[in-house]
């Protein structure tokens, strides 16, 4: 039989398709996701998990007149493939490749870029709403899972759509499943639609089965039907929803192409907001996905025969060392209690979890909520740990600074992926976390050289009686030693690690590495570079960087983060008030754009962080130095070499 998805070159190609045509191609299309993502990592699960559902909607629905909205936006490889984008499929996050994600640069057919939980329904309801004050008569589907409908934006637009009554529908995507299991009373409540006859059954039914009890179910029918409202309450399924004023249309099974299809039709002929209950199993199709939909949910490169992902030998991660740390502080010290917003393992509080269940709280994702809780438990004497992804932190700026900071109350914020994430790209990655946190009275930011720092910084954080955060980078840690017990670090003091006259080459948590190995480089160029481990991004150690600030008369300021308002900014404001403006100052960081996909290493080069580019900022000081006749490193090398570094 000749293959289908070749031939599918937009939605539009799909019409002609029977009821077998449309199998074949579901098969196909799990191939393609199952191959591709073996060779280049992604999310492979919950895609698996759509592949009927997105089938049905682009059977249904015309994109990209009609807008469909994809929450979270990780499952949308299969709407990739039936939009235009299969030639380009095996780019997929890598770089200058299709998006792991929905663009709106990449296709018309993506209505709404997204990356973060639990925006698209108030994305389509803003639609909705654009379209009825335009006179348009598209349909606009918001696609949010249920561990995405746990974030509060999706309660809040779900009220409000609710309210004003537009057309519009929510395809209520749920495979039980979050990264993690789902947690939570509306999981729950999911689970009671799926699984419990009187919450899902139609109305008639169960009057049907009352009327079949003999003598009293008569009765019983005609007091009910009295009692309009309360049976209302008793049978109606998907009750919660229709009391927030969308019509409810479920539970279908997610896996039966012509049962989606009908249903779609029916909802687009519905007026008003509509939600339809999909059930679906996440990993479908594919034995190890489904047998472990957490490790296939954001998965790296994988054998197709037998699902064993290819891992690299290398040290332990960040995020393993520190949570195994707050496992290890925790036995001494019954009052951490950790928190996550729906991450336990991407934060490696999953081993805290295991440890102290009754210390552990996963709120869903609802980072706000996370950090607000955590506040209540500080109120209350306790230390508590919120793990969070810097990205993911932006949610809770709020709560950080009216909830923690204004009351000085002692939270550890672990802000995980602090810099670029690599494949996940713009959405994801955590570069501005330094900015919008140290502006904030009280706060404490400490970024770790390496892993073994971070234990350090840990113990640091909680045993500080303020709000305290550490920031640290994905992926693997350096393979340093992990040295003696956690222990407090002198508050507020840099660490110099090599001392020089030249330069000083002043670094902040994962730049500290490129810092040491850009000042051997300019050793071997007889340029005499000191080198300061930041250790505290606030406060910054005031005595020891105007000290070598005098000394040398250069500095480079090296940060994974933004150069706006970042490590360097900070810098350049000490050195403002303590009337040092006459030191040139070189700040390596992140330029003011949003960084694309692609690896890790590759987007530091493409960002000039790395200590090939701090040797060229330093000998491009130093030479401008010279020229213009000023004091510079002896036995400089002739002529500048360009640099990437920003001014
Ligand atoms: C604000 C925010 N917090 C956390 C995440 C990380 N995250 C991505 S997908 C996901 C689970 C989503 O579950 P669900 O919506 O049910 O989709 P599924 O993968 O099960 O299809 C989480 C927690 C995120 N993308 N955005
Ligand atoms: C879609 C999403 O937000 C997460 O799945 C994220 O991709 C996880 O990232 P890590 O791989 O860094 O845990
Ligand atoms: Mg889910």
């Amino acid at each position: 039989m000749s293959r289908l998805l070749p031939e599918i070159n937009g939605p539009a190609d799909l019409k002609d398709l029977d009821a077998a045509g449309l199998q074949q191609l579901a098969r196909e299309i799990r191939e393609e996701l199952i191959n591709t993502v073996a060779a280049n990592g992604g999310h492979l699960a919950p895609n698996l998990g759509v592949v009927e559902l997105t089938l049905a909607l682009h059977r249904v629905f015309q994109t990209p007149r009609d807008k469909i909205i994809w929450d979270v936006g990780h499952q949308c490889y299969v709407h990739k493939l039936l939009t235009g984008r299969r030639p380009l499929f095996h780019t997929l996050r890598q770089s200058g490749g299709l998006s792991g994600f929905p663009r709106r640069q990449e296709s018309a057919h993506d209505a709404f870029g997204t990356g973060h939980s639990s925006t698209s329904i108030s994305a389509a309801l803003g639609m909705a709403l654009a379209r009825d004050l335009k006179g348009g008569d598209h349909a606009v589907v918001a696609v949010i899972g249920d561990g995405a409908m746990t974030g509060g934006m999706a309660f809040e637009a779900m009220n409000h759509a609710g309210h004003l009554q537009k057309n519009l529908i929510v395809v209520l995507n749920d495979n039980e499943m979050s990264i993690a299991p789902n947690v939570g009373g509306l999981a729950e409540y999911l689970g009671r639609l799926r699984t419990d006859p009187m919450y899902s059954r139609g109305k008639e039914e169960i009057e049907q089965l009352l009327r079949r009890i003999p003598a009293i179910g008569p009765r019983v029918v005609k007091v009910v039907e009295r009692l309009k409202d309360s049976l209302k309450y008793l049978v109606v399924p998907g009750m919660f929803f229709e009391e927030l004023g969308f019509i409810y249309l479920g539970p279908i099974d997610g896996h039966n192409i012509q049962a989606l299809i009908n249903v779609f039709q029916q909802a687009a002929a519905t007026r008003g907001p509509v939600l339809v209950h999909v059930r679906t199993r996440k990993g479908y199709g594919y034995a190890p996905a489904e047998a472990n939909s957490g490790v296939f949910h954001g998965v790296g490169p994988f054998d197709v025969q037998t699902g064993r992902v290819i891992k690299k030998d290398g040290p332990p991660s960040y995020t393993e060392v520190f949570g195994r740390t707050l496992v290890e502080l925790g036995q001494s010290e019954p009052e951490i209690v950790a928190i996550t917003a729906a991450m336990p393992a991407g934060t490696g509080l999953d081993h805290f979890a295991r440890a102290f269940p009754e210390r552990f709280f996963d709120t869903g994702i609802a980072e706000q909520h996370a950090v607000t809780l955590g506040a209540g438990l500080a109120a209350e004497g306790l230390k508590p740990v919120v793990a969070v992804y810097s990205t993911f932190l932006q949610r809770a700026y709020d709560q950080v600074l009216h909830d923690v900071c204004l009351q000085q109350l002692p939270l550890t914020l672990a802000v995980d992926r602090g810099g670029l994430v690599g494949d996940d790209g713009a959405t994801h990655h955590g570069v501005f976390d330094f900015a919008f946190l140290r502006s904030i009275p009280h706060m404490v930011i400490m970024a770790p050289k390496d892993e073994n720092e971070l234990r350090h910084m840990l113990k640091t954080a909680l045993e500080y009686p303020g709000p305290a955060a550490l920031r640290y980078p994905r992926g693997a840690g350096t393979g340093c030693p992990l040295t003696g017990k956690p222990a407090v670090l002198p508050f507020g003091r840099a660490e110099v690690l090599r001392e020089g006259n030249d330069i000083t080459l002043l670094a902040a948590g994962s730049m500290v590495s490129a810092a040491v190995k850009a000042a051997a480089v300019l050793e071997g160029l007889g340029i005499s570079a000191a080198v300061i481990n930041a250790r505290f991004v606030k406060p910054l150690d005031d005595e020891t960087i105007t000290r070598y600030a005098m000394r040398t008369r250069r500095l480079v300021t090296m940060e994974e983060h933004v150069l706006a308002g970042g490590f360097g900014s900070a810098v350049l404001e000490l050195l403002g008030d303590r009337g040092l403006r006459n030191i040139r100052v070189v700040r390596m960081g992140i330029p003011d754009e949003f960084i694309e996909h692609g690896t890790r290493d590759r987007l530091l080069a493409r960002c000039g962080l790395t200590a090939d580019a701090a040797v060229q900022n330093a000998l491009l000081m130093l030479n401008a130095a010279r020229r213009t006749g000023k004091k510079a490193g002896a036995g400089l090398p002739a002529g500048g070499v360009a640099g990437d570094g920003r001014r």
